[in-house]
């Protein structure tokens, strides 16, 4: 090359009119040399033909549309698996890859005109990234499973507040265009770090949002060991945040060594020298890992903040789940045709047709049973039927619960505005010592009363109290739910061991500040002590809480209730899935707590023979 150099320097000295004895090297000789060398290189470096088709100026070579078309067609392939493995994305290829071209082709034609007004007016720059924000709000928001009232609002503002942060400190601190609205950096690298905030946001919300509802009973089984919101949330929100940054940091990751990013290869076609596109680079990618990273930590934030009250109950109404995957034009057209004609194929999932000939027994038996559901028996939705018995009346110990005249109502249906009462005035009061049966059929209300009692729900009125403590009183609902333990009817399904969640319990916040709670290595010993005592093994707390079996788990859980201390325990048909002689042994234990600690214990049961067994052992003891 400096041969080269060597050769161009002469040549353009001697058509600067110099005399190359004298050597003397000028800046006019240098633009000379320099533009010379420059075309040399760029027109060897590439193909004889390229060189023709690209002309003079060294530019991109031109991809006319006809070409850009036949690019499409491979595509056509990626359908033609999707039709074969029946993933159902047929429709989603070609709306996607027609938005494609047209988005492109439309924003290549308005840039121009913004562009050269942005250069004279700021606020055209501004109004254009305010557009780009509401579109990625749009999309952002649209995408996860899950929504929730102002999810919309709430996206854009985490766009927004982020976009608007590190673009400030793009702009005005390290790149520091002339001007520093300059539309050329400022559109393109917004539209980078919003393309990059849209995926970010769209995949942690989805899984976050997904958790607050799927993974309800186990944020709740946290909140009632008296977990705070982000205690009860620390696991899902760390894994939806994961989920989020996950793309961007893995691209950070094998950057230059395997991808080659689409700014630096558009500026390294556009001529940019490499070394110069690679800063670039570098910088965006820095920039878009701190805008995605602020813009999921907010949204995130914000939707911890919708999905909780003020008193850290979980309040999975405010979701709802979306409809299904947009409609676009490709599926109407499908629709249409298929049910007009009956052609298209009925194995693409989710467009199943059904003969209604050879159909036509269960059609009517289908029938039946929706119409069942969809208009339930008045009976069924009568308030109050939920009965609380004392089974060892104890009217001299002192009193530990009351609860006063609670109303409880809950959607008809989901998402419905109309209410259904399960329970109103409802009241009892529990002494020391004593057990209550909760019984009445299914769908009562049993759980949904046990659930008020631990705080897990709201009451639409009345009271409860812990001896002379006012609940409503109580500044922090976790110190409620640290005394007041629910015992849920569902299985465990919790990453981790019963030993690893003694140790979560006990360094909750909530039994730190209280004095006399057991520490995790005494709940874990008393927890051993307990499930041995009720015929497993005492290394079964040491397993994970998916390798233990229904029973198991259900025992591990009230062992771990127990051993909690609380005064005050709510049992949710906690030994359903036990035989009678576990039962029985289960039965003592909590008989013996009740008894020795001065507890009370409300238990829903359906089994009639378990509600006599306790009531005579109470009341010979
Ligand atoms: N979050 C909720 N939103 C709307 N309805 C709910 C909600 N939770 C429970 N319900 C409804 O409240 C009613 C009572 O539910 P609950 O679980 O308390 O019944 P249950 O008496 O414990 O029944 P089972 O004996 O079958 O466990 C049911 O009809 C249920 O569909």
């Amino acid at each position: 090359m400096w041969y080269l150099a060597e050769l161009y320097v002469a040549e353009a000295r001697r058509l600067a009119g110099f005399d190359n004895s004298a050597w003397d090297y000028t800046d006019e000789a240098r633009r000379i040399l320099l533009t010379k060398v420059n075309e040399t290189l760029v027109n060897d470096a590439r193909p004889p033909s390229e060189s023709v088709e690209s002309g003079s100026d060294g530019g991109l070579v031109d991809v006319p549309v006809p070409r850009l078309l036949l690019s499409m067609t491979p595509l056509l392939l990626a359908c033609a698996v999707s039709y074969i493995l029946n993933l159902d994305l047929i429709s989603q290829i070609f709306v996607s890859s027609v938005r494609t071209f047209v988005q492109l082709s439309i924003v290549g034609f308005i840039l121009v005109p913004i562009f050269q007004a942005g250069a004279e007016h700021w606020y055209v720059v501004a109004g254009y990234v305010l557009f780009m924000c509401l579109l990625a709000a749009r999309e952002g928001s649209a995408r996860p499973k899950y929504s929730f009232r102002g999810q919309f609002l709430c996206v854009l503002a985490a766009i927004l507040s982020n976009v608007v942060l590190v673009s400030l400190f793009a702009f005005a601190i390290i790149i520091r265009p002339t001007p520093v609205y300059d539309p050329q950096y400022v559109i393109p690298i917004c539209g980078m770090l919003l393309g990059n905030c849209i995926n970010g946001i769209a995949l942690s919300l989805n899984a976050l949002l997904t958790s607050f509802v799927e993974q309800q009973p186990e944020i709740e089984l946290y909140l009632s060991f008296g977990a705070t919101k982000y205690e009860a949330c620390s696991r899902l929100l760390r894994e939806a945040v994961r989920t989020g940054t996950m793309p961007t940091l893995n691209s950070m990751a094998v950057i230059g060594l395997i991808s080659i990013p689409g700014m630096m290869t558009g500026q390294v076609l556009g001529g940019s020298p490499p070394q110069e596109a690679a800063r670039y680079q570098m910088l965006i990618m820095y920039l878009i890992a701190i805008c995605g990273f602020g813009s999921i930590l907010s949204i995130d934030w914000v939707a911890l903040l919708v999905a909780f009250d003020k008193d850290h109950r979980l309040r999975g109404e405010r979701f709802t789940k979306r409809a299904g995957p947009r409609r676009s034009i490709f599926y109407t057209v499908r629709s249409c045709c298929s049910s007009m004609c009956n052609w298209w194929p009925t194995r693409v999932q989710g467009y199943k047709t059904v003969d209604p000939e050879t159909t036509s027994n269960a059609g009517a038996d289908t029938q039946t049973k929706v119409s069942d559901l969809t208009s339930p028996d008045p009976v069924d939705l009568a308030p109050n039927r939920i009965h609380v018995t004392v089974l060892n009346a104890a009217p001299n110990a002192t009193k530990v619960l009351t609860v006063d005249r609670v109303n409880r109502s809950v959607p008809l249906e989901a998402g419905s505005k109309e209410t259904r009462v399960l329970f109103a005035d409802f009241g009892v009061t529990l002494r020391a010592g004593e057990i209550a049966s909760v019984t009445g059929p299914s769908g009562a209300g049993k759980s949904q009363f046990l659930r008020l009692v631990a705080g897990l729900v709201p009451l639409d009125c009345g009271d409860l109290y812990l001896g002379d403590e006012r609940r409503s009183a109580m500044r922090d609902m976790t110190v409620w739910r640290h005394k007041v333990r629910y015992v849920t009817q569902y299985k465990i399904d919790t990453p981790g061991t019963p030993t690893d969640f003694a140790a979560q319990i006990s360094s909750l916040n909530v039994a730190k500040s209280t004095s006399g709670v057991p520490t995790a290595d005494e709940v874990i010993a008393e927890t051993r002590q307990l499930i041995s005592a009720w015929g497993m093994s005492r290394s079964s707390v040491d397993k994970e809480w998916k390798e233990l079996s229904g029973g198991e788990a259900q025992r591990v859980i009230v062992a771990l209730a127990i051993a909690s201390k609380p005064q005050v325990l709510l049992l949710d048909e906690s030994t359903s899935a036990l035989d009678l002689e576990s039962k029985l042994r289960v039965e003592k234990s909590v008989e013996s707590y009740a008894r020795e600690h001065g507890a009370a214990v409300l238990w829903i049961t359906h089994d009639d023979e378990q509600i006599s067994r306790i009531e005579s052992a109470m009341t010979s003891a």
